[in-house]
Order: C-alpha cells, then sequence, then structure tokens
C-alpha cells in the first residue's frame, strides 16, 4: 500500500512557480554582480570603493538567498487575501534572509537592500503573473503595510542617512512601486537594446539612468550630498553623451568612476534596483532559467 500524496496539483505548481521564480531572483543578483563596467560597485575587474568585497562573494550571496526568495515567492501566492498577514510573513522571511546573507558573506552586507527590493518583487509576481507594471504595483501595497514584528529602528547608516537627508530610501523606493525600476531602468534597458547597444553596454546604461535621479542612501551615508550629486551629475553626463556604448559616453563614464573612486563611494542602492529590473525583464520576457542556477542547492 502506498501512502497517500499530501499535495495536490495547485500545491505542487506552487511550488514550481515559486522556485522559478527564486532562480530568476538569483540570477538577476549575479547577472548584477558580474556587469563590467560599473561605477564604484563590485564588478569583475574588482571591488571598487568596496575593501570587503567581491564577485564571488556577491555571487555565493545571492545563490544563498534561493530558498528565502522561494519562500517568499510561495508566501505569496497561498497567502492571496490577507495583505496583513502576507506582509508580516515576509517581513519574518527577510529577516532570516539578512542573518543567512551575513552568515553566507562571514557578516558582509552583501545584499540587504536587494533581499528588500528583490523579496518584495518576487512576492507580488507570485499574485499577479508577468505584467511588470502589476508586480511593482502590487509589490508597493505590500511595502506601504506595517509590519508588527520589524524592529522600531534598524540603526543602520541608510536609514540615519534617510533622516538627516529626509529622503525616502530603500523603503521609500518600495513604497512608490519601484518607480526607478518601472519608470527608469526597464524603459531604458528597451531602449538601449533597440538602437542596437551590446547587452551589457543596455544594462550600464539602465543602470545609469537610476543613478541619476535615485536618493541612493549609500552614497548619503559614506558621502554625504556631495557624493550624490557628483554620481547624480556623472550618470546624466554619461547618458547624455549617447550612453556607455559611444566613445563620448566612454569617456563621460571614465570621469564618474575616478570621481567615485577618489571619494571612496558606491551607488549600491542603484545597483540593487537593476538588480530589480533584470529579475522584472526576465520575468516579462519568460527568460529560460539557466541550469547553472536551477542546480545551486
Ligand atoms: C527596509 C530595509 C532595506 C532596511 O532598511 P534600513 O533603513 O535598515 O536600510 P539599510 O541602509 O540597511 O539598507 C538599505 C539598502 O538599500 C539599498 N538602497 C539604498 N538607497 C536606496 C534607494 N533609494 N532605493 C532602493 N534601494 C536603496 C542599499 O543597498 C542599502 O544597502 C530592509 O532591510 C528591511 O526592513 N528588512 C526587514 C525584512 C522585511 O520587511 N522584508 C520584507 C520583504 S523582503
Ligand atoms: N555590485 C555591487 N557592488 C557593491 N555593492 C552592491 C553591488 N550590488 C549591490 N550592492 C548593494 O550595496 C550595499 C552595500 O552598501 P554599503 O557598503 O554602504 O553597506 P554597509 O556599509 O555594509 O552598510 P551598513 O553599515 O548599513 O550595514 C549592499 O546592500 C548591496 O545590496
Amino acid at each position: 500500500m502506498t501512502a497517500a500524496n499530501p499535495f495536490t496539483t495547485r500545491d505542487v505548481d506552487a511550488i514550481d512557480q515559486a522556485l522559478h521564480l527564486a532562480d530568476h531572483a538569483v540570477a538577476a543578483l549575479v547577472d548584477e554582480a558580474m556587469l563590467t563596467p560599473k561605477p564604484g560597485l563590485v564588478d569583475l575587474r574588482g571591488a571598487g570603493a568596496h575593501h570587503d568585497l567581491s564577485w564571488p562573494l556577491m555571487c555565493a550571496s545571492a545563490c544563498a538567498l534561493r530558498s528565502a526568495f522561494a519562500q517568499m515567492a510561495l508566501a505569496g501566492s497561498r497567502i492571496a487575501d490577507d495583505d496583513d498577514l502576507l506582509r508580516r510573513r515576509i517581513g519574518a522571511i527577510g529577516r532570516d534572509a539578512e542573518a543567512t546573507m551575513m552568515a553566507a558573506s562571514g557578516g558582509i552586507n552583501t545584499h540587504r537592500g536587494a533581499i528588500w527590493a528583490l523579496g518584495l518583487l518576487v512576492t507580488a509576481a507570485a499574485a499577479t503573473g508577468p505584467d511588470v507594471v502589476r508586480i511593482a504595483a502590487r509589490a508597493g501595497r505590500l511595502a506601504r503595510i506595517g509590519d508588527p514584528g520589524a524592529p522600531a529602528s534598524t540603526g543602520h547608516k541608510g536609514e540615519r542617512a534617510c533622516i538627516e537627508h529626509g529622503v525616502g530610501g530603500a523603503r521609500g523606493q518600495a513604497r512608490a512601486g519601484f518607480p526607478h525600476v518601472v519608470g527608469h531602468a526597464l524603459p531604458m534597458l528597451k531602449l538601449a537594446r533597440a538602437r542596437g547597444d551590446a547587452e551589457h553596454h543596455a544594462r550600464v546604461n539602465a543602470l545609469l539612468a537610476v543613478m541619476a535621479t535615485l536618493d541612493d542612501t549609500c552614497l548619503l551615508a559614506r558621502g554625504g550630498k556631495k557624493a550624490l550629486a557628483a554620481a547624480q551629475d556623472g550618470a546624466r553626463r554619461v547618458l547624455a553623451a549617447g550612453g556607455i556604448a559611444t566613445p563620448n559616453g566612454r569617456r563621460a563614464f571614465g570621469v564618474l568612476e575616478a570621481r567615485l573612486k577618489r571619494m571612496h563611494v558606491s551607488p549600491g542602492g542603484a545597483a540593487d534596483l537593476l538588480a530589480a529590473a533584470l529579475l522584472l525583464d526576465r520575468i516579462e520576457r519568460g527568460v529560460a532559467v539557466p541550469a547553472t542556477t536551477m542546480e545551486l542547492d
């Protein structure tokens, strides 16, 4: 006699979908980490303005987060009619994911902002289907719900920068429904591809489109308003010169990179939002999940 299978076809479909979304999230983070060149950020050339990060560490951290992203996506499809409960559930998974990240990275903040942004987006995508505008709007609705399980203050540098400079930071971006992902990164990705930029150039241009106006607390916390202005102004100049694929754009990119290096600052928030855009782009285009990420666990 065989034991009855306790899972319905719907359960199995939800688990498959959750793993698929988690694979997309990990792939998007790996693509972001390896994208080269990025100003001030970890890329294949080195650690940028960071002394404690490297691309293999970023990739290991991304891979360690697969299970957390899958749990969030599963919660997103299972808890479809109680957003307060769903918010509490993904808050708890998110805090566990931050602990997992710290264990995988040896105590370095590799992906705190990314867990927050991509976590909300995979949760939302599990219930909405592949329409990126609907995904971002639902993620925004979830981010606007208070989480009674969250500490009143994280004490992180980003939080202090938000208070000191009166900006919304990672929370504000999510609560507004990820305007820099939907309204800046994704349109630039499409525009750059359409005019014939190579894929890596299109992605760098998407990062620059985010940097040009984002209130990035990584920059504010380390270098204050001066660093934020340097990053925004530098990114705008590269785009105005035609983007990274053009000779003038590459020259402007070199100037931006040298300035950020001198100031020891990096646009970590913009990098997280590029990863968020790459995730939504994968979902929208129905990209096949590469075998390497399928075999991570
Ligand atoms: C809200 C978060 C980011 C904590 O905020 P905190 O004020 O502590 O910010 P902190 O500076 O530590 O992290 C912010 C990170 O976001 C990124 N970031 C910075 N600026 C921005 C910006 N403008 N937009 C988006 N991301 C940004 C950076 O990578 C930065 O490292 C998050 O860690 C959190 O609350 N987690 C709890 C778990 C949870 O609720 N999860 C929900 C589902 S994922
Ligand atoms: N390629 C990348 N290179 C560097 N940072 C990145 C990259 N991609 C994303 N980031 C983001 O930048 C953030 C790192 O910022 P930062 O170095 O200011 O953190 P931190 O100093 O450890 O912050 P805290 O003191 O608040 O813990 C990470 O949360 C990560 O999400």
